[in-house]
């Protein structure tokens, strides 16, 4: 009887904090009344991956409170095995919180992005916009002192694991009236079909000296997690968890520095400017150039490369197998050792929130890599993935349905152009 081969797992490692959003829209001061959920490039990831079917695991730190018992159950429940997660009676479970701000008027676009600068750590670049200070709460967990203010140029304090206090990095979706940011994202960046009423939201961070940032080399030599990593085909890692603290980049160098056979490992930059206004970026192209797949955006290669051009940047990375860029214009390329370019174009999609978006990509790219589908089908299952994170106001869409999967990663490019994603489907618009 022929057997099929083993199934792919991947691991995913990283920070995830508890998300808090308030039910209305307006500054924080005015929001009584919180939403929660779970969020973090890496879990988002992973979680994804495991919704596509692929047995994942999440590596990471959470504090041993009720926020990290939250954010634990909710990755789970995703299907995510969490074995190797450490609990720490010490330090709290970060948390970000979204704030909610009315669309601009007439601007037709999605502003969350738009007009962005350096410091954020916020997911995708948002703008730092200096009133940290204000917005964040006093005393956050345990022994916490208030949160670092954020100075007038947008760039907060460092993220410094060793202190007691958590901090914010205040990052703002900015208004569209910031114009182009200090990593060159684009005031335009998420133009697209119907997103002419998105609500832009501005991130507000209290990480550092979270469990998670005390995350180290250590993590990789306990015992569930070497078991994972070992028998793991993918370990997903991204730029984030090098700007959290120095020992979680050291961490990162020593996992991507371990001899592997089979495993792949991808790297998605998640340039967060805020974690490394007193860090040397150049870690992370130390840490791209040590990855089998990196993922980066064409304004967030700029910032950290100094180039967003697909073959420009395979000059400047020639080590990784592959990189997948992904353009302004919503087109993701990605580009093999030789030079050879594959470019596949983002769906349509009623945008709701764009927080999220790169992770869904990542994971839909990653699981037909996983696979063994060619690049024009993994760019495919990237942009599916994507599209569906944008149409929720979570940081993770629901899983594509997986009766019209293969239709759509193998339909003409004509059928492919017509294709709408929204909160009720995928439909088809001439
Ligand atoms: N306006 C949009 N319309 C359609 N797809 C989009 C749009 N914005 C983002 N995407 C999808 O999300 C993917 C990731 O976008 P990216 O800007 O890299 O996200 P992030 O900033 O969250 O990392 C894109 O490759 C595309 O598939
Ligand atoms: O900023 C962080 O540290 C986070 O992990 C929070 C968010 O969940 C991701 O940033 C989303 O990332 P994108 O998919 O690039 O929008």
């Amino acid at each position: 009887m022929p057997t099929s081969p083993p199934e792919p797992r991947a691991v995913c490692l990283g920070e995830s904090m508890i998300v808090l959003v308030p039910d209305q829209v307006g500054p924080l001061e005015d929001s009584a009344v919180f939403h929660r959920s779970a969020g973090g490039a890496e879990s988002n990831v992973a979680g994804t991956l495991a919704g596509l079917g692929i047995a994942t695991s999440w590596l990471s730190r959470l504090g041993a409170d009720g926020f990290g018992r939250y954010v634990l159950a909710d990755i789970a429940a995703r299907g995510v095995d969490v074995s190797g997660v450490e609990l720490d009676p010490l330090r709290p479970t970060g948390l970000y919180v979204k704030e909610r701000a009315a669309p601009a008027a007439g601007s037709g676009l999605d502003t969350e992005q738009a007009g962005e600068s350096g410091g954020t750590d916020s997911g995708g670049g948002r703008r730092a916009d200096g009133d940290g200070a204000a917005d964040g709460p006093d005393g956050v967990g345990p022994d916490r002192d208030g949160p670092d203010t954020v100075g007038p140029d947008g760039v907060g304090p460092a993220a410094d694991a060793s202190a007691g206090g958590v901090s914010t990095g205040d990052a703002s979706a900015g208004d569209g009236a910031d114009g182009p940011g200090a990593d060159g994202r684009g005031a335009n960046r998420r133009s697209g079909a119907g997103q002419g009423d998105v609500t832009r939201r501005r991130m507000h961070y209290y990480r550092s000296g979270s469990a998670a940032s005390v995350m180290s080399p250590a993590l990789l030599a306990g015992g569930p997690q070497r078991e994972l990593l070992a028998a793991a085909d993918l370990v997903h890692v991204t730029g984030i968890t090098a700007g959290i603290s120095d020992s979680a980049a050291e961490l990162l160098f020593t996992l991507l520095r371990q001899p592997r056979a089979d495993t792949l490992v991808s790297f998605d930059l998640n340039w967060r400017p805020i974690l490394w206004h007193d860090r040397d970026p150049a870690t992370l192209t130390r840490l791209c150039a040590l990855a089998d797949i990196v993922l980066l955006g064409s304004d967030e290669a700029e910032a950290v490369l100094g180039a967003a051009d697909p073959a420009r940047l395979r000059e400047i990375l020639p080590e990784p197998r592959t990189l997948v860029v992904k353009n302004d214009a919503h087109d993701a390329v990605a580009v093999d050792r030789d030079g050879a370019q594959t470019t596949v174009q983002a769906l349509r999609v009623d945008v709701v929130d764009t927080v999220g978006a790169g992770d869904g990509f990542a994971a839909g790219y990653l699981a037909a890599t996983l696979r063994g589908l060619p690049p024009r089908q993994s760019l495919r299952l990237g942009h599916l993935c994507a599209a569906l994170a944008l149409t929720v106001a979570g940081d993770h869409g629901p899983p594509p349905p997986p009766e019209s999967v293969d239709a759509l990663l193998t339909c003409t490019d004509q059928q492919w152009a017509s294709i709408v994603v929204g909160a009720d489907g995928i439909r088809t618009s001439p």
